[in-house]
């Protein structure tokens, strides 16, 4: 196990000295305690025991929740993460709002902090709001009184470590400040796997230089306690901030390519399952990432392809803009569509009719709803003045009505009035004319089904969005079952 790390730095002076200055790598400090800051610190924390790391946020009642004694209540459902939090925290992983004192007393400092759309002024809708990370780095050049090794870990448009140099750089004390692209891949659902046994690990660093060199060596020693190296992977700084983007966004257009032929596909009587299988049988294009849905949600897709075409519009590149926007659009279309075709087969109306949603969360084993597509069509059959009524495993009712609320298109009243959160599945979908598919929890599949029949208004109509539940066990009992991308009902 590793033993501290240690930065080694050669002195060549005019006098020819020639001697090893060590620096040691024992404190971490992480900025943003979310979905990417908590869990990627809590693995960093678990496989090397010897790093002090400190996850650092404004937000306090995050930090309480990460803090809380019973490890269940800590903020990020993700399977596996309680045990490595309860193992790690309060031996060498700690969770805490001092933010000042963390960067004071840490090597190594990870900016994990929210990189969202823009919401106003110039590349409004569009541009990544970098306001979080500048002020990290304010903070930083405010707090620093000994060198330090800043890891941009926060999903960012390429050349922003030339940013954060510069102000690293112009308003801190006399301190070396080295910057490294470490982005993070892990999906959510799967975020503790991910970082156990990434595919990769992308380090982007000032090659050029010894201290560049040193840092990226530093970074690499603690992903080499666990990660073979030959998945450490070093490259210079911009390619590394725009792999990520660009990974994002290749796994973006597979699901919107996948999506746009489900809909040939209802009208062609193909099915989209077995198109997908065909194609993803081809090793050149693989099986991963083909399964055709409502549509792609989470905070990451739609935000970072946005990011990416106001990127390329900004230097001129107007095709390649066009290009990415085409993903996000499709995307779009697919949760309309989705939508409208549940009022089309309720005989154009859903005016007062209960529609149940089995799922809110943006895709199973997670409780995160950003960009949820479920919000979207939820919207739409709202203004259609539909009642619905929502179960989700994990996600908590106040949740599901914020998503709506934060909208503004349904006045606060009707959303009180027609939208309801069930207890229970069975609850949501009593005397229902539809039920909605929009996650793919397995538990679904483990229902009692002829029940849930039993209490619904006829014809019953199931509108499966993620092709999860036993298509002929359902229609065995009577449902009229729809499934995105096979034949319409
Ligand atoms: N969620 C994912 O699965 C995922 C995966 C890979 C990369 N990313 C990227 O990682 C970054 C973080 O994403 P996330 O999902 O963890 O976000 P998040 O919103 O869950 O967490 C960010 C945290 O940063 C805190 N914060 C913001 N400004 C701060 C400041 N100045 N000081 C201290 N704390 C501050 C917020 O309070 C919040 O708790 C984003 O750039 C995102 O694109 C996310
Ligand atoms: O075949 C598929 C695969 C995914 N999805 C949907 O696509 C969205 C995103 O899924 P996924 O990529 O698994 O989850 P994220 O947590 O958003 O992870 C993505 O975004 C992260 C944030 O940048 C990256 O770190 C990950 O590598 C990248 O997979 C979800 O709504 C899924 O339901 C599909 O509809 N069909």
């Amino acid at each position: 196990m590793l033993k501290g790390l240690r930065i080694v730095h050669f002195c060549v002076t005019s006098l020819g000295c020639n001697k090893k200055i060590q620096k040691v790598i024992k404190k971490i400090c992480c900025i943003g305690a979310g979905y990417v800051g908590g869990p990627t610190m809590a693995i960093i924390a678990q496989k090397c025991p010897e790093i002090e790391i400190t996850v650092v946020d404004l937000n306090q009642k995050r930090i309480d929740q990460w803090n809380d004694t019973d490890v269940s209540n800590i903020p990020i459902y993700e399977p596996g993460l309680s045990d490595v939090v309860a193992e790690a925290r309060g031996r060498n992983l700690f969770f805490d709002t001092d933010i000042d004192k963390a960067i004071d007393e840490s090597d190594m400092i990870f900016i994990s902090v929210n990189t969202p759309t823009k919401t106003y002024g110039k590349g409004k809708g569009m541009a990544a709001d970098l306001k979080y990370i500048e002020l990290c780095a304010r903070q930083i050049a405010r707090v620093a009184k000994s060198d330090k090794i800043v890891v941009e870990k926060s999903t960012l448009p390429v050349r922003t470590a030339q940013a954060l140099k510069n102000i690293l750089d112009h308003t801190g004390n006399d301190v070396n400040f080295e910057i490294l692209s470490n982005p993070e891949f892990l999906a959510e659902g799967t975020a503790v796997s991910d970082l156990t046994n990434p595919d990769r690990v992308l380090i982007g660093g000032q090659q050029e230089t010894e201290k560049g060199k040193q840092a990226v060596e530093a970074l690499v020693s603690i992903y080499a306690n666990w990660v073979p190296k030959d998945k450490i992977l070093t490259t210079n700084l911009w390619s590394s901030e725009l792999s990520k983007l660009t990974a994002n966004a290749f796994l973006a257009q597979r699901v919107s390519s996948i999506n746009a032929m489900s809909e040939l596909c209802e009208i062609t009587g193909a099915n989209v399952d077995e198109v997908a299988k065909a194609i993803g049988m081809d090793s050149r294009i693989g099986p991963k990432f083909l399964k055709s849905s409502v549509g792609f949600g989470g905070s990451c897709f739609q935000k970072d392809i946005l990011n990416l075409v106001y990127i390329a519009k900004s230097y001129g590149l107007n095709e390649v803009a066009d290009y990415w926007e085409q993903v996000i659009l499709m995307n779009d279309h697919q949760k309309r569509r989705f939508a409208h075709n549940i009022v089309k087969t309720l005989y154009n109306t859903v005016s007062d009719k209960k529609i149940a949603f089995l799922g809110w969360a943006f895709k199973k084993d997670t409780n995160d709803t950003r960009e949820s597509p479920a919000i979207y069509v939820a919207e739409e059959l709202l203004l259609e003045q539909a009642k619905i009524s929502v179960w989700d495993p994990k996600v908590k009712d106040a949740q599901v009505y914020t998503d709506i609320n934060t909208l503004g298109s349904i006045e606060a009243d009707e959303v009180d009035n027609k939208l309801q959160v069930a207890k229970d599945p069975y609850e949501a979908c009593k005397n229902s004319h539809a039920i909605a598919v929009l996650t793919e929890w397995e538990e679904f599949n483990t229902y009692d089904w002829q029940r849930i029949y039993d209490n619904m208004h006829k014809p019953a109509f199931v509108f499966d969005g993620r092709g999860v539940l036993d298509k002929n066990k359902l229609q065995e009992i009577g449902f009229v079952y729809y499934r995105i991308g096979e034949g319409g009902v």
